[in-house]
């Protein structure tokens, strides 16, 4: 249903000429947004890094006014003829304006534009998740998780062609054997889009129709995307372009390719530093990994007790929330020895530490090297296996060389054309066929959170990229090199 603006708020301006006016204030409205969407067609943008509840407030870029004494570049205008409007009066028309076909529109919870999908669905949009136009999918499911978050399920739409329905479970296919990945989600108003990522199905039951993606969603005070998402309900649709792939956790911990086993306590372990919605990538890594014999360790900061409530009750307490009971269903599947999930809420005053993160480590260490270790959280085993470590000096090791991955942004599919294999007999896909592998710390959460433990992400030709390991866990690689030499960090 197309939302209609009501008169009286606008006058006898057009939609077309406020959405016109929208546009070229966006520049300013969206101090963020390195290139703006166009709706026939939509460029490669950057999301914005995550701006959660644990970042600070980015500055807001001013409008800088005239320095006093500049060079004027060209002869000053002659002065407008008095009856022409001011630009300032424009300026702030089209602001009202602007803002009231935004609010006008983005409180539907209906929808606006073209809701269900059925308009742009003939025009062209039945062609399925792609990575170069926004594809309208909808809203099957929404459950609460908190007062702050939320968890969409969407689907591909009835009307879609089979070409197009068969390109969106491939894509999701490979998107899921790859390990981490996102989707971008558009706001169409603003013409603007930001990355989600998807929850696996932890339960091991593929969903209706290969199609599905669930985004657990966090509510940013004064966030564009998220603000829009929280309002759409079931039977809307939200557009979305994708997949956009990260890094390849079982390649590098080294078990690409391997089967399902029944193994428990596997050789390599996954540590995972989540901080709010990163859950959903330190899911994803466990989904990743757990069927082939690595354990996962999860270390997961929420801001509130309401965001993982129930996760260390039993019974139907987990119940209520949804991501509590993605992680619960991991643990029952593959056994509460390899699936470690730890709790920390600011408001209760607990919060990850070097120690904590040192226990998960070290576990793996104390096994690598033939000693006790920790694992779980205090309790002591005995070793299980001596793993060959990579030689990671070795610039050809593309999974594992430190040099290479400060360079860069994400792996590339395995099994594509441009894929190395990597040199110095890591994983299964190796020159030499033998598996080893490092295991993998991931830092997942708001910019600060993974600057705080692993130093800043960097920008080069475009591209945003790993940059050098440094914050906490660059602290404490510099304290053991010995036990981190075994380890990757990888920032998400
Ligand atoms: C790979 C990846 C995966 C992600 N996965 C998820 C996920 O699964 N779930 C999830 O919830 N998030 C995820 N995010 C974060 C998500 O992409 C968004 O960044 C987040 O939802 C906020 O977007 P927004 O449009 O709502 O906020 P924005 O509009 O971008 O605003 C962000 C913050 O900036 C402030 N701000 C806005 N405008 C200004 C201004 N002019 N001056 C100063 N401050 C301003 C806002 O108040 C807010 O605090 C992911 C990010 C990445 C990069």
């Amino acid at each position: 249903m197309r939302h209609t603006v009501k008169p009286s708020l606008l006058g006898n301006v057009s939609t077309g000429t406020i959405q016109r006016w929208i546009c070229s204030l966006q520049p300013r409205l969206q101090h963020h947004i390195k290139q703006p969407l166009t709706a026939s067609e939509p460029t490669d943008i950057q999301s914005i890094r995550w701006q959660r509840t644990f970042s600070s407030s980015r500055p807001h870029r001013k409008l800088t006014p005239p320095q006093k004494g500049a060079p004027s570049p060209s002869p000053p205008p002659p002065p407008p003829p008095k009856t022409r409007r001011s630009p300032l009066l424009l300026l702030t028309l089209a602001v009202l304006a602007g803002s009231a076909v935004y609010w006008a529109t983005a409180g539907s919870t209906s929808g606006s534009f073209d809701d269900n999908g059925q308009r742009r669905l003939a025009a062209g949009g039945g062609i399925g998740l792609n990575k170069e136009t926004f594809v309208p999918f909808a809203v099957v499911a929404r459950e609460e998780v908190s007062p702050t978050a939320f968890v969409l399920t969407l689907r591909l739409p009835e009307g879609v062609s089979d070409e197009g329905r068969t390109r969106t479970v491939d894509a999701i296919k490979a998107a899921w054997q790859h390990g981490l990945w996102s989707v971008e989600v558009k706001q169409p108003q603003l013409q603007i889009a930001r990355d989600y990522t998807p929850l696996p199905n932890v339960d091991g039951v593929p969903n209706e129709d290969g199609t599905e993606m669930r985004l657990f969603v966090r509510v940013v005070h004064g966030g564009e995307v998220s603000r829009y998402l929280s309002r759409r309900t079931v039977g809307s649709t939200v557009d979305v372009r994708g997949p956009r792939l990260s890094f390849d956790v079982a390649a590098r911990v080294g078990e690409a390719g391997g089967k399902e086993t029944t193994t428990k306590g596997g050789e390599k372990q996954v540590v995972v530093l989540a901080g709010g919605t990163g859950i959903s990538t330190a899911l994803q890594a466990a989904h990743a990994v757990l069927g082939q014999g690595t354990s996962v360790s999860i270390l997961w900061a929420n801001r509130q007790a309401d965001d993982s409530i129930g996760l260390n009750e039993t019974g139907n307490g987990a119940a209520v929330n949804p991501v509590v009971r993605d992680i619960k269903a991991l643990q029952s599947r593959y056994g509460s020895d390899r699936v470690h999930i730890h709790n920390f809420v600011d408001a209760q005053q607990t919060w990850i530490t070097e120690a904590s993160v040192r226990k998960s480590i070290e576990g793996t260490d104390g096994a690598a090297s033939g000693g006790s270790w920790y694992w779980p959280w205090g309790k002591t085993q005995k070793k299980t296996a001596v793993v060959p470590q990579p030689d990671t000096t070795n610039p050809t090791c593309v999974y594992h060389s430190p040099r290479m991955l400060e360079r860069m942004e994400a792996d590339v599919l395995r099994g594509s054309p441009k894929a190395k294999k990597c040199s110095c007999g890591t994983t299964a896909e190796s020159t030499t066929g033998q598996a080893g592998g490092k295991n993998l710390v991931l830092v997942s959460g708001p910019d600060g959170f993974i600057a705080a433990w692993a130093g800043p992400k960097t920008w080069a030709g475009g591209q945003e990229r790993q940059g050098p390991m440094s914050g906490i866990l660059g602290h404490m690689a510099a304290k053991d090199p010995q036990t981190f030499a075994k380890w990757q960090v990888l920032k998400l």
